[in-house]
């Protein structure tokens, strides 16, 4: 049996137009009702009949679902919320894709009082946005964590975990505190980390533009494929995840000032044993095959 029948997407850009594929691709059966607040990705999810049906306000798509995904940048979560809480149906569970939790939790409470609430975040994307960027294979072998509020309904859990399961992904709960400082340190961090490689490169007076893009082979080249990540999304994750974002970054801080130290001293027998132990990491990730460099992962673009 299907965990959810009649599904509601706001939101149609990466991340929601992921959704509906592989929702199609893996639940035929359920029934698909898509919103965006931008009319132009309205008409591009139109013409790639992403969804069953599309509307043109938020509260007309959520009316009759029983489960409502908002795939909105995590700053206008709330404010969809808070848009559709007259027209979501008494027992529908509420979800969402954000990529920081604690804030946007408590911002889903605020608007919905009373109503099934399960947060989730697929831990999957890509560096593009938009609704032709999606593709029904992304959560496929990837975590999704779901941070339900205490007191959650068990059922509901189980439901939204049932679902993300159906398109292929693996599901850990976890508390929305933790997320956001686990996720800090995996995924906001090394964001930060591109962005700031990125712009000093292009900032620098001696290299000029045009050297910096032709001579990107190799590491540089691969922070710039982060660093091309939407600028709304990113601006939302570090200001709802001040905190720990902050605290990941002063630990990063001292950690960076610790390898100038070994650098300017010439200690290689610091630098040498530091990269040993990351190189053990990178080689862990891969065992476990969590990354796309990983032999036989095929969780790519079908
Ligand atoms: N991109 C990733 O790698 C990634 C991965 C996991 C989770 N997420 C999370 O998923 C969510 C969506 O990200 P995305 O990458 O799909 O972004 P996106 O820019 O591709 O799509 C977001 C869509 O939301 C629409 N939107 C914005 N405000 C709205 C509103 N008030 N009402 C209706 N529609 C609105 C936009 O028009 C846009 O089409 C974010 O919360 C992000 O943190 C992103
Ligand atoms: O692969 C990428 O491009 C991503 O940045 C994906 C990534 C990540 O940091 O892992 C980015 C943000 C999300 O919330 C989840 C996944």
């Amino acid at each position: 049996m299907m965990p959810f029948t009649r599904v509601a997407i706001i939101g149609l850009g990466l991340i929601g137009s992921s959704l509906a594929r592989g929702i199609r691709a893996s639940m035929p059966t359920v029934r698909v009702t898509g919103h965006d607040m931008d009319p132009a990705v309205r008409d591009a999810a139109r013409r790639l009949d992403l969804c069953d049906d599309m509307t043109d306000h938020a509260g007309a798509a959520v009316s009759d679902a029983d489960l409502v995904l908002l795939c909105v940048p995590v700053g206008a979560i709330g404010a969809v919320a808070a848009e559709i809480a007259p027209d979501v149906p008494a027992d529908a569970v509420v979800s969402d894709v954000g990529s920081s939790k604690a804030g946007v939790l408590a911002a889903m409470q605020a608007a919905l009082p009373g109503r099934a609430i399960v947060p989730a975040h697929p831990v999957a994307g890509t560096e593009n946005s938009g609704p032709e960027a999606g593709f029904a294979t992304l959560f496929k072998g990837r975590w999704c964590i779901l941070t339900p509020p205490e007191g959650a309904d068990p059922l509901a859990v189980e439901r939204v975990a049932a679902f993300w399961r159906r398109l292929g992904a693996d599901v850990e709960l976890m508390d929305a505190a933790h997320h956001d400082l686990v996720l800090a340190v995996t995924s906001h961090l090394p964001h930060l980390i591109a962005y700031t490689i990125v712009g000093t490169a292009s900032d620098l007076e001696d290299v000029t533009r045009s050297e910096v893009i032709k001579f990107s082979a190799g590491g540089f080249r691969d922070f710039t494929r982060i660093a091309a990540s939407d600028p709304t999304m990113w601006r939302d994750v570090f200001l709802a995840n001040r905190e720990a974002v902050l605290e990941m970054l002063q630990r990063f801080t001292e950690d960076l000032t610790q390898l100038q130290r070994a650098i300017r001293w010439g200690d290689g027998d610091m630098l040498f044993d530091h990269f040993t132990k990351t190189r053990a990491v990178r080689r862990s990730i891969i065992e476990q095959g969590q990354d796309d460099a990983a032999p036989d992962f095929g969780r790519h673009h079908a």
